[in-house]
């Protein structure tokens, strides 16, 4: 039988679904079919912050529980922490670059920039970073798909723009990127550049079918990065930033975590790390959000804690 993949319409999109079902074609012979799906987040042109986590998923997990798709393919930073009940992620195939870009007309670099250069971007957390720079640069907000952004770039709306690298990378345009940024400057999203192939909790067959897809590294940095996330955010869209990365320790592969918040002036600025397991990826990310709190990390996100409880 005819697998139906759940895909929104947008080139990004097509482009992470159409990858996903070649993989699933080739490892298992089954016939895999793209169903579009329109999306709250693809109708609308509302800043992300006003529309909310989810936008882009709601419609997508509506179809699979009404079982008019078998599987759907996300970003997975696009993901909201908290879990479909029904539904489960099924695979996380290895991550490409989790890094930001910077695209600069003139192919400059950040360095590079001249005084008062403006760079478009949507995201709080890269807005924060930019401007947690110390440069005389301005953070311009800007919104709209992968394609929009170059284009808007071209004609002129912005010096540069910074988008994440996996995004440009999937449409074929990595080269496009004038720099790739160092997390040090510029700590990407959690989950950025990793995708999550999404299926109904009780489809026993397809969930095999799909582990065959899992990478056990990229799985466990997502969920140091995410539970570091959820362990933070309080409903509010603050700039929180998160990087894990595998590296072979003494006792095998061990978890290198950093996690940062920022007030959206960049005004401060919280960057700490751990390390830890693999098994435990998740634990390190709790504990380090637990760190960035005793650091004062509401004081970015402007959350009111009683010191003296
Ligand atoms: N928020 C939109 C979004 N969701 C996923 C990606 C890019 C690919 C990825 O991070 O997996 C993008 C574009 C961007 O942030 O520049």
């Amino acid at each position: 039988m005819t697998l139906r993949l759940g895909t929104r319409g947008s080139a990004l999109a097509m482009a992470q679904s159409t990858t996903v079902a070649d993989a699933v074609r080739e490892r298992t012979g089954r016939d895999v079919e793209l169903v579009e799906i329109v999306t709250s987040g693809d109708r609308s042109s509302a800043p992300i912050q006003q529309l909310g986590v989810g936008v882009f998923v709601s419609a997508l997990r509506d179809a699979l529980l009404a079982n008019e798709i078998d599987f759907a393919v996300h970003s997975y930073k696009d993901l909201p922490t908290a879990t479909a009940k029904g539904l489960v992620v099924a695979a996380v195939p290895q991550r490409q670059d989790p890094r930001d870009a910077l695209v600069a007309r003139g192919g400059l670099t950040l360095n590079e920039l001249p005084d008062d250069a403006r760079i478009g971007t949507g995201a709080l957390r890269r807005i924060a970073q930019i401007n947690a720079l110390g440069r005389r640069l301005h953070a311009v907000p800007l919104r709209g798909n992968v394609d929009t952004r170059l284009r808007k770039l071209a004609e002129g709306e912005f010096d540069a723009i910074v988008l994440a690298h996996a995004g440009l990378a999937r449409l074929g345009r990595g080269a496009e990127a004038t720099e790739v940024l160092d997390p040090l400057l510029m700590l990407p999203a959690p989950a950025q550049g990793a995708l999550a192939v999404e299926c109904r909790e009780d489809d026993a067959e397809l969930r095999e079918v799909l582990a065959a897809l899992d990478d056990e590294y990229t799985r466990a940095a997502v969920a140091a990065e995410r539970a570091l996330l959820a362990e933070l955010e309080a409903g509010c869209s603050a700039p929180i930033a998160a990087l894990a990365e595998v590296a072979e320790g003494d006792e095998g592969p061990e978890i290198y975590l950093r996690g940062a918040v920022f007030s959206p002036d960049g005004g401060f600025a919280l960057r700490l790390s751990r390390t830890g397991t693999l098994a435990d990826a998740a634990e390190v990310g709790r504990a380090l959000a637990r760190d960035l709190r005793e650091e004062g990390a509401d004081n970015a996100l402007g959350v009111q804690h009683d010191p003296h409880p």
